[in-house]
């Protein structure tokens, strides 16, 4: 996101504070965020001083029936740019808006309609609208975007590191999967070539390993799981699965659809029905590189830090480093248990086949992409590479 920063080009008796403004339109939800800068000199770069947050749910593609009320989501949020931005600085802060999985899984039309709206809104706001200033952003670049992120924020973009962590990120409606290649044939054997991407940062050309697997995020995955992503009649029917407990009954809705699921009252629950069908989701879907049969360190952070809270694996403020076969082995534990008592449904990783990915991998997990490095435990041996909200207010999904 090159554009994100205001040219610095200013007078020299200018305030040395300035804004900008992002939004993340997520499938599962919109997000704000305003970040401060302070601008030290013109031969530095400017420094990230704060960030105010704020979110909303549903996602925009909730609205794909009624767009208007697409734009009071980003309408509510600029309230909260309106109280961060002194009013001065209004008409040189710029606004972003950048959609990601739940505008990509609708039709072009839908879309468009959408981000015409949110255009409407940014365009009668009092603050400054560069020409690029609303879109869907794609698979590749929200892979390296976040690749790029998680390395900067724990060190390994620096001069003296030597190896790189590779990132997985299980957002509602796509998931992606980036890291640096060891070996050239993993370059070389991708199934396609937009698996491979180049990318430059100071000097450093990094050729990437990324994907992006839409309609593989954790809610469209779970909705394909039960064959309920895209079928008709969903005014009558109930989408049954052995991934949930049998007398368990409930409404989910995504991307504006509304589904009724249910467990099988009358069939089998449990861990290997459960996994079957998730298989057939993600088969011949799923690439695997080969050199991750080995170990590699990843940080795995959305729905993947969500999960491995809510499942007991890791604490929910520190975060914590796992291998992927603690999830198998928690999703079996979970799983069997459903059938004796009926706990919370649990779906084992759907985003992608872990258990195959890497069998001795380490991941750690995150949450929040803005969540700050925890330096103390990274230099403690990086047990726990991340907290969660670090230096920010609770996350209030609700306006
Ligand atoms: O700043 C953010 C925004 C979202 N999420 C997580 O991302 C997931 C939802 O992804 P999203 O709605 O963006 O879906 P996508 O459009 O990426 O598929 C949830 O686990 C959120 O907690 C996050 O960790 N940080």
């Amino acid at each position: 996101m090159g554009g994100l920063l205001p040219s610095l080009s200013r007078p020299a008796n200018h305030s040395r504070i300035f804004y900008s403004v992002m939004f993340d339109a997520g499938s599962t939800g919109t997000r704000i965020h305003v970040y401060t800068f302070i601008h030290g000199g013109s031969e530095e770069l400017p420094v990230l001083d704060n960030e105010m947050f704020h979110s909303i749910k549903p996602g925009l593609s909730a609205y794909a029936d009624s767009p208007e009320m697409a734009g009071h989501t980003v309408r509510m949020l600029l309230k909260v740019a309106k109280k961060t931005v002194p009013r001065l600085e209004w008409k040189r802060t710029p606004l972003f808006l950048r959609a990601t999985a739940g505008l990509r899984l609708l039709s072009a039309e839908r879309a468009r309609l959408l981000l015409e709206q949110v255009q409407h809104v940014f365009d009668e706001s009092p603050f400054l609208v560069p020409d690029d200033s609303v879109s869907i952003m794609n698979g590749t670049n929200e892979g390296i975007l976040a690749w790029i992120s998680v390395n900067y924020l724990t060190g390994h973009l620096n001069a003296h590191s030597e190896r790189t962590v590779g990132i997985l990120d299980l957002g509602g409606g796509s998931t992606q999967i980036t890291f640096l290649p060891k070996l050239r044939k993993t370059i070389e054997s991708v199934p396609v070539a937009d698996y491979v991407a180049k990318y430059d940062i100071s000097n450093s050309t990094f050729e990437l390993y990324t994907y992006s697997y839409l309609g593989n995020g954790l809610m469209a995955a779970r909705l394909a799981t039960l064959g309920a992503l895209g079928a008709e009649g969903l005014e009558w029917r109930v989408f049954k699965s052995s991934c949930l407990p049998k007398k368990f009954r409930d409404e989910w809705s995504f991307g504006g659809l509304t589904y009724r699921v249910s467990g099988d009252p009358d069939g089998l629950a449990g861990y290997k029905l459960c996994y079957q069908e998730v298989l057939k989701v993600v088969k011949g879907i799923i690439h695997q590189p080969h050199e991750l049969q080995d170990s590699n360190v990843f940080y795995a952070f959305s729905y993947y830090f969500d999960r491995a809270v809510d499942a007991g694996l890791i604490d929910g403020v520190q975060g914590g480093t796992l291998e992927v076969r603690d999830f198998k082995k928690r999703a079996k534990e979970v799983c069997n248990k459903m059938t004796k008592h009926p706990p919370h449904p649990f779906f084992p990783v759907h985003g992608h086949d872990l258990h195959h990915l890497s069998a001795q991998g380490w991941i750690r997990l995150q949450g929040e992409h803005r969540a700050a490095v925890d330096q103390e435990s990274e230099q403690r041996g990086g047990q726990l590479g991340f907290r969660r909200h670090v230096g920010s207010p609770p996350r209030p999904e609700d306006l």
